[in-house]
């Protein structure tokens, strides 16, 4: 393993008597952004900050490489938490600088830095507006150069692109990707999962405080059972509602959208579908992201 990979392992939180992390592990490697996904509760706040020491876990061990992590380490994590953290009735600029110093910048260093993201994040004008004077968006950006303004080694973000504009969430992700392109591990949690979905190398997703699904989006979406599109022009309606282990999704005209059970024969269904007539279509559909993480989802509920 990589000495820098950020390595969580069988993470435990309870709070009183919610299981808030439930033996959670994950690993995120220098170079790769790690999408962190789940419904609202499901735990990836109680988990990032696990990782930062802002809480305890109750068992389990956070680790860089191979190694536990020790202050000196977190030191080194570039953090955006959920309810931000910013000082409202300090400037932009004062602040960055103030933040780049406590992370153990020299003066010098800590204005050159702050000067550079806050042209990369477009703040340039706003560098002497106290904080609680600009827009949630433009609030974090200025996020956003905190966490990166003394050069992290670990990047780990809750939602950092709720409430963003979309030439934000461009910025963002660009910047996202440069960190991971540099060999930054980057995990980062999101309720936007088609962004996610373009942005990430792997996922994980969390229910009710347990992993339930991690790897990269395409293992993910192709493991997943998957929709079937039939077009057979001759086909009565209702061909396919006989077929065991096949559910009709829709039937529009000659064509015919099937969702099958794991383990499901396809070539039965094109047998099928071919004693009708003629197909003239035949294909599968991987499920998006949000497909997948409904599913995942509700499969659970359903339990
Ligand atoms: N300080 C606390 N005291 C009691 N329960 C808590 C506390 N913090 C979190 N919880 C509970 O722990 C569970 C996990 O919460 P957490 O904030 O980690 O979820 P999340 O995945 O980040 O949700 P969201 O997407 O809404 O931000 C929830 O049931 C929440 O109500």
């Amino acid at each position: 393993m990589d000495a820098n990979t950020l390595n969580v392992v069988e993470l435990c939180k309870r709070y009183g008597g919610v299981t808030a992390l439930d033996r959670v592990s994950f690993a995120v490697r220098p170079g790769e952004l790690f999408g962190f996904v789940g419904s609202n509760g499901a735990g990836k706040t109680t988990a990032m900050r696990i990782i930062l020491g802002v809480l305890a876990a109750d068992s389990g061990e956070v680790r860089v490489g191979h190694a536990p992590i020790t202050s000196s380490m977190r030191a080194r994590i570039g953090y955006m938490p959920e309810e931000r953290g910013l000082y409202p009735k300090m400037p932009v600029l004062d602040q960055l600088v103030y933040l780049a110093q406590l992370r153990g910048c020299s003066t010098d260093e800590a204005h050159t830095r702050t000067e550079r993201w806050l042209a990369r994040m477009d703040l340039r004008e706003r560098r002497h507006d106290e904080v609680q004077k600009l827009s949630l968006g433009n609030q974090q950006r200025v996020q956003l150069a905190a966490a990166l303004v003394h050069d992290p080694d670990i990047l780990v973000l809750d939602e950092p692109f709720s409430g963003l504009d979309p030439v934000a969430v461009d910025v963002m992700s660009a910047v996202l990707r440069e960190k991971a392109a540099a060999g930054v591990p980057v995990v980062f949690s999101s309720h936007q999962l088609d962004l996610v979905e373009r942005l990430c190398d792997r996922v994980g997703i969390i229910r009710d405080g347990q992993m339930v699904a991690q790897g990269a989006v395409d293992e993910l979406t192709s493991a997943a059972s998957g929709t079937l599109r039939v077009v057979a022009p001759e086909a009565p309606s209702g061909w396919a509602s006989h077929i065991a282990g096949v559910r009709v999704l829709r039937e529009v005209d000659s064509q015919t959208v099937l969702e099958l059970d794991p383990g499901t024969d396809e070539q039965a269904v094109l047998r099928a579908a071919l004693e009708t007539g003629r197909v003239t279509e035949f294909s599968k559909q991987r499920p998006s992201l949000t497909e997948l993480f409904r599913n995942v989802v509700t499969e659970g509920s359903q339990q």
